[in-house]
C-alpha cells in the first residue's frame, strides 16, 4: 500500500503525515510532496520515528515520482482562509493547484483513490472529477471530498454539551463543506434529546466551526491539527476498506444525485473505494428545511468547478 500526501509540508500536511507515519499498517509507503523546499526535511524528521512505514519526501519537480504506484492520494495543498474570508474566496488560488495536482494523479496513478481536502471542497472535488474524466480515468468510487472534520467537530460539540465520552457519540453530517451546506443530522444522535434551541445553536456552531478556528488563529491560518486528525481517520478507514474490511464514513462523493451531483453522506468504503453510497435515513423537519434552503448554493458551487475545467 502506498499513500501520497500532496501539500505535505503545510499545517495540515505535517500533522496528517505524522499521524499516518504512526498509524498506517506496517509495510505501507508514505510519500510526501510539496512545492516548499522544506519537504525533504519533513520526511527525514518523520523517518526517525520507529514504525514500519517508509517515508520519502519529494520536492517541486518530483510530482511523478511522489505519485507513481500510489493507492491513495490525499490533497491538502493550497492556501487557507484568513479572517473575513469565505471558503469560496480561495477558489482563484486553489482551483488551479488542485487541477494540476489531479492531472499528476491521472498521469501517474490513475487508479488511486483521491481525497480532496483543499478548499473550497464543494468546488475542488468537481474540478478533480472533470480532470480525471478528461483523462479517461474517472471512477466515482475513487474520488472523495474529505468532510470528516465536520463529523469529528459534531462529535466533540455534542459530547461537550451533554458531558458524554466523545468516542461514544456518532453524528452523520451530510451536504457539503461550507456554511449552511454543512448539515449535521442531530436528530439521529442515539440516546440524546435536544431542545429546539439546542439544535439551532449546535447546527450553527458546527456550520461555523471553521470560522471559529480562523478567527482564533487571528490571521495565522485555519484548522490544521483537528483537520490532520480528521484526514487521518478518513485515510485509515479507506485503507481498511481497500484491504477488505468495510467501514462507513460520511464523505462528499458523486452519489445517486437525488439532491446534487456531489453530496456528503454515509458511504461504505471497501475494496474498490466507495462501494456503496448509503441512504442517510429519516431527517427532522428542521433538517429538511436546512437542506431545501442550501441546495441551490451547493449546486452553484459544483457548477463553478465543472465550468473551471471546461
Ligand atoms: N476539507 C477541510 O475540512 C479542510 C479543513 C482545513 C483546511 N482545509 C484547506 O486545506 C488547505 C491547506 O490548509 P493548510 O492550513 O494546510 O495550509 P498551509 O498553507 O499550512 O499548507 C499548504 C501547503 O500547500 C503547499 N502547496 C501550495 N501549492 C502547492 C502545489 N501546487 N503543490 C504542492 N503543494 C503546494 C504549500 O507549500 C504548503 O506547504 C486550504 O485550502 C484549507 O482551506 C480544508
Ligand atoms: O474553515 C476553513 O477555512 C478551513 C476548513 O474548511 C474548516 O472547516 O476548518
Amino acid at each position: 500500500m502506498k499513500v501520497a500526501v500532496l501539500g505535505a509540508a503545510g499545517g495540515i500536511g505535517q500533522a496528517l503525515s505524522l499521524l499516518l507515519k504512526t498509524q498506517l499498517p506496517a509495510g505501507t509507503e508514505l510519500s510526501l510532496y510539496d512545492v516548499a523546499p522544506v519537504v525533504p526535511g519533513v520526511a527525514v524528521d518523520l523517518s526517525h520515528i520507529p514504525t514500519d512505514v517508509k517515508v520519502q519526501g519529494f520536492g517541486k519537480d518530483d510530482l511523478a515520482s511522489a505519485l507513481v504506484g500510489s493507492d491513495i492520494v490525499l490533497i491538502p495543498a493550497g492556501v487557507p482562509r484568513k479572517p473575513g474570508m469565505d471558503r469560496s474566496d480561495l477558489f482563484n488560488m486553489n482551483a488551479g493547484i488542485v487541477k494540476n495536482l489531479v492531472q499528476g494523479v491521472a498521469d501517474n496513478c490513475p487508479n488511486a483513490c483521491v481525497g480532496i481536502i483543499t478548499n473550497p471542497v464543494n468546488t475542488t472535488v468537481p474540478i478533480a472529477k472533470q480532470v480525471l474524466q478528461n483523462n479517461g480515468c474517472y471512477d466515482k468510487r475513487r474520488l472523495f471530498g474529505v468532510t470528516t472534520l465536520d463529523v469529528i467537530r459534531s462529535e466533540a460539540f455534542v459530547a461537550e454539551l451533554r458531558g458524554l465520552n466523545p468516542e461514544n457519540v456518532n453524528v452523520p453530517v451530510i451536504g457539503g463543506h461550507s456554511g449552511t451546506t454543512i448539515l449535521p443530522l442531530l436528530s439521529q444522535v442515539e440516546n440524546v434529546e435536544f431542545t429546539e434551541q439546542e439544535i439551532k445553536d449546535l447546527t450553527h456552531r458546527i456550520q461555523n466551526a471553521g470560522t471559529e478556528v480562523v478567527e482564533a488563529k487571528a490571521g495565522g491560518g485555519s484548522a490544521t491539527l483537528s483537520m490532520g486528525q480528521a484526514a487521518a481517520r478518513f485515510c485509515l478507514s479507506l485503507v481498511k476498506g481497500l484491504q477488505g474490511q468495510d467501514t462507513i464514513e460520511c464523505t462528499y462523493v458523486e452519489g445517486p444525485g437525488d439532491h446534487a451531483t456531489f453530496f456528503a453522506q454515509p458511504v461504505r468504503l471497501g475494496k474498490n473505494g466507495a462501494e456503496e453510497v448509503l441512504p442517510y435515513g429519516d431527517i427532522s423537519a428542521f433538517e429538511k428545511k436546512c437542506m431545501d434552503d442550501m441546495l441551490d448554493g451547493l449546486k452553484g458551487d459544483i457548477q463553478k468547478g465543472v465550468e473551471f475545467v471546461k
